[in-house]
């Protein structure tokens, strides 16, 4: 099914925010909504830290409204909400690491500025429809797998608290004040626009860079089995959830094409990058408290409900991410 004449006439001159809209995961879906015909605003506050960047939008600047501000306090949300029609909400805090070690920060984005987001959206803007992108790190290490959404909600870290607390406030604004919104638990996520300066962010995107610089990369353990999301498919995971009304109050997973440990991953992407240099070089497993051992997501729910199946394999999917950073790496670092 190709679904997107049905979301040229849901989108089509409606007006859509997307908070974090200059980062990886708003970018893209700013370019997708763009091509179906919305009128576009991204709120973004900038700071390098959170992963905004103008070369994201490079080839749709014309075509979107950018209101540079923080979701933190923002006296200005009324202003942008008023009116609008569908609301992503994707400004976050992803760093697990950085959660842990500045944790008031992670609180105040992932969690106090999506309940006033809310409110905004509760007294402002009651017919709005809302989409939340959260993370499977609010499950915390998988008791089984693949892990399902009735899986126990265990975090392990600062982040998946924080980012569980901001699915419940929508849940329950979803519930009680009427304002539809829907749920994304997101795995990882790779395609043009990642980051890649920073470990502490994700380590796929730090090895991109460092495969495409012939530098060697550092896979710990190796064993440890992951799934992967090509972006342009968690975007039509976006557009689905906004869209369908069976999606209200509900909360999904994205699961990825397949899984794949790390050093079969690492060893992929040597190939990929093609630089004859690049090399791997394998550490013990990490034993920090906070890591997660193995984890697959388990799509079958969204899958069912909103006809969403992951198209990309990963190879495909680092493919096409070694390619776009071949050439736009320096605007990157
Ligand atoms: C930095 C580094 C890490 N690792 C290993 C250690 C862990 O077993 C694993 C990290 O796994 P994780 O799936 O948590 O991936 P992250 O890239 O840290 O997290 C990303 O994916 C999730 C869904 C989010 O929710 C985060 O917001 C997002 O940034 O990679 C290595 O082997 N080498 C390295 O250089």
């Amino acid at each position: 099914m190709n679904p997107t004449p049905a979301f040229r006439r849901a989108f089509r001159g409606r007006r859509v925010v997307i908070t974090g809209g200059l980062g990886f995961i708003g970018s893209n879906l700013a370019a997708r909504l763009v091509g179906l015909g919305a009128k576009v605003t991204l709120i973004d506050s900038l700071i390098p830290e959170y992963g905004g960047n103008l070369r994201n939008i490079a080839a749709i600047r014309r075509q979107v409204t950018v209101n540079i501000s923080d979701v933190r306090n923002n006296h200005a949300l009324p202003h942008l909400l008023r009116g609008q029609d569908f609301l992503f909400n994707l400004a976050g805090q992803t760093s697990h690491l950085d959660s842990m070690t500045e944790p008031d920060t992670d609180l105040e984005i992932n969690c106090r500025a999506q309940l006033a987001l809310l409110e905004v959206c509760r007294r402002h803007n009651p017919g709005i429809r809302v989409v939340f992108a959260s993370t499977r790190q609010i499950y915390g290490r998988p008791r089984y797998l693949p892990v399902d959404e009735k899986h126990p909600l265990q975090p392990v870290d600062v982040n998946g608290i924080n980012k569980l607390a901001g699915e419940q406030y929508h849940l329950l604004y979803s519930a009680v004040h009427g304002i539809r919104s829907s749920v994304l638990r997101l795995t990882n996520t790779i395609g043009p626009h990642m980051r890649v300066k920073d470990a502490r962010q994700t380590f796929v995107g730090t090895w991109i860079r460092q495969a495409l610089a012939g530098e060697t990369f550092e896979v710990w353990g190796g064993q440890q089995l992951r799934d992967f999301t090509y972006v342009d498919d968690a975007v039509e995971a976006f557009l689905l959830a906004a869209t369908r009304p069976e999606a209200v109050g509900h909360v999904f997973n994205l699961g990825g094409r397949g899984k794949i440990n790390l050093a079969d991953l690492a060893a992929m992407l040597v190939k990929e990058a093609g630089s004859g240099r690049a090399k791997v070089r394998a550490y013990p497993a990490d034993r920090r408290k906070i890591d997660i051992g193995d984890f697959y997501a388990d799509g079958s729910l969204i899958a069912r409900r909103l006809g969403w199946r992951p198209r990309t394999t990963i190879r495909q999917a680092l493919a096409r991410t070694v390619a776009y950073y071949r050439t736009e790496l320096p605007h990157y670092l």
